[in-house]
């Protein structure tokens, strides 16, 4: 294979939002300067239609442009390639196609992968780019019973969408959507799920498919976002729909069988055995760097993703790393926490590269105020849904008071109190809610005199915080 060598001064390895949002604020801070965008997917992200619901909290959607046709800016390059090895003292990449890449600076925004309950089972599947779904979309058509195991975004998404199919979905709690959603709003939820009429749903169109697997490993694709499931119809065809939730219970065993009528035996900690078509492993994700080899080892995580600090700096000198793949290193502040999601990952790649930029100009730079105040709003079981700050108690102990409003089929609103403080918000529905919630957390004003009244319906809590 023949090498040949690139300069670049910004080498930005990933096509997702938080690669992508990288170069486009190098790109915006330093024009003059050459930069390298590479990707193994053939398909880079960008965000549209993007809308405030408050001064921080913003919800967008994804579009999806194909790498040979793209030119972020005028200075990005994008190259479909495969980063297989870095060199930091050399300062220098392998790619895959036999490529050395030499950069001043470095940023990895290689993703993560789904964590699958069992790995190398072809009928256990997890869900991260837009072939993973239509794959899945595929399997779903001829199948008539599947599993679902996990609680958190892409179980509470599929579990809604799917439609005339048998679905079993084992959960470990003893309600739905645990990583979003508390019992009050899980309970809220529930009765969309009993629903049977489901909006319509244009076709989303197979750009180019490669034959690659679903399953963990080989999935090369950028994660595929907010609201995915809207332009995807899934639904099967071979059998009447129902689901079945299976409350505080995990998958014990998972067997192959000969049986012609369901290739796989799902035994649950209950005991009980549920004979299927195939398995859907929504079971969180695992950072995706260690099909980099590094010459000098980062430092990791606790969730094993590459260490970094308020600068998105890793460990190693001049190698920056964002979204999903990195492990937020540095003093959160008080109402923010990493969980990995779209927002985060798009304002760690921007924060990334601005930092970047300044290094190479050699000027100061502070972190974004956007990391003083965790903010999440997405769709689920058709509602809106913005969560702020330390929504469900998280790092308070049990210290903390709640506060609920609640009309069936309307809104649910949740604010989580301490020493009288607003710490955390669930909004569900069009609350309209969200900038004054963000201004209460972030101001830290004491909401004692007004005790239960923050919540009362007839009290316009807008007109006395805005
Ligand atoms: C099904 C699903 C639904 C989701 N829904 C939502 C939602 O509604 N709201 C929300 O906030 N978040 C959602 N998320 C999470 C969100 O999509 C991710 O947190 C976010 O997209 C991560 O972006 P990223 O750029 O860090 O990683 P990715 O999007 O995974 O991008 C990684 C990129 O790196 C490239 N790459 C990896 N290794 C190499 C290499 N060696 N060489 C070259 N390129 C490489 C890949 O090809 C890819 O382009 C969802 C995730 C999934 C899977
Ligand atoms: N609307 C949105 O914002 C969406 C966001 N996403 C994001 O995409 C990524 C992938 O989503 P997803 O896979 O749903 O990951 P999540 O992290 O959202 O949820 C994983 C769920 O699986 C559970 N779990 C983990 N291991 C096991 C196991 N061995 N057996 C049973 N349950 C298990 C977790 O429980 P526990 O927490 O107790 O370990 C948790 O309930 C996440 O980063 C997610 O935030 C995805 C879809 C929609």
């Amino acid at each position: 294979m023949e090498t040949f060598e690139i300069k670049t001064t910004f080498l930005i390895v990933g096509g997702g939002i938080a690669g992508v949002s990288c170069a486009e604020n190098v790109s915006f801070m330093c024009p003059g300067e050459k930069i390298l965008l590479i990707t193994e997917s053939y398909l880079i992200k960008a965000v549209t239609n993007l809308r405030c619901l408050g001064k921080m909290v913003q919800s967008f959607e994804v579009e999806e442009k194909e790498v040979k046709d793209s030119k972020l800016n005028e200075n990005v390059d994008v190259l479909e390639d495969s980063v297989i090895q870095v060199c930091s003292e050399e300062k220098m990449v392998l790619t895959k196609s036999g490529k050395k890449i030499f950069y001043s600076f470095l940023c990895l925004c290689t993703g993560a992968q789904p964590k699958l309950i069992q790995q190398g089972n072809p009928f256990i599947f997890g869900i991260r780019d837009t072939e993973s779904v239509l794959d899945f979309q595929e399997k779903v058509k001829s199948s008539r019973r599947l599993v679902i195991v996990g609680n958190g975004g892409i179980a509470s998404e599929i579990v809604y969408e799917l439609g005339n199919i048998e679905v079993h979905w084992v959960v470990k709690d003893s309600f739905i959507s645990s990583t979003f959603a508390d019992p009050g709003a899980a309970e809220f939820f529930q009765k969309k799920l009993e629903e049977s009429e489901k909006p319509g749903k244009p076709i989303l169109k197979r750009m180019r498919y490669k034959g690659e697997s679903m399953t963990s490993g080989s999935l090369k694709g950028a994660a595929l976002g907010p609201d995915w499931h809207r332009k995807i119809d899934i639904s099967g065809g071979k059998s009447k729909h129902s689901l079945e939730i299976h409350y505080k219970t995990e998958v014990s065993n998972i067997k192959s069988t000969e049986n012609e009528e369901y290739p796989l035996e799902i035994t649950l900690s209950n005991n009980k055995v549920i004979p299927c078509d195939f398995l859907v492993s929504a079971t969180g994700v695992d950072p995706r760097i260690s099909h980099i080899p590094t010459d000098v080892s980062f430092e990791l995580g606790k969730d094993g993703g590459i260490k970094v600090n308020e600068m998105m700096e890793s460990s190693v000198e001049n190698i920056f790393a964002a979204g999903d793949v990195c492990c937020a290193g540095w003093d959160l502040a008080e109402n923010w926490f990493q969980m990995r999601l779209w927002t985060q990952a798009r304002q760690m790649g921007a924060m990334a590269g601005r930092s970047m930029a300044a290094k190479f100009k050699n000027e100061p730079i502070y972190q974004d105020f956007c990391f003083e105040l965790f903010t999440h709003a997405t769709h689920l079981f058709g509602y809106q849904v913005v969560l702020l700050g330390n929504f469900n108690g998280q790092g308070l102990g049990q210290d903390y008071e709640i506060l609920l409003r609640y009309t069936p089929d309307l809104e649910y609103i949740k604010f989580v109190m301490k020493d009288g403080r607003l710490k955390g918000v669930i909004l569900i529905g069009e609350t309209g809610l969200e900038e004054t919630c963000e201004n209460l957390i972030l101001n830290g004003l004491d909401l004692t005199p007004f005790g239960d009244d923050i919540l009362n319906p007839d009290v316009d809590i807008e007109d006395f915080f805005d």
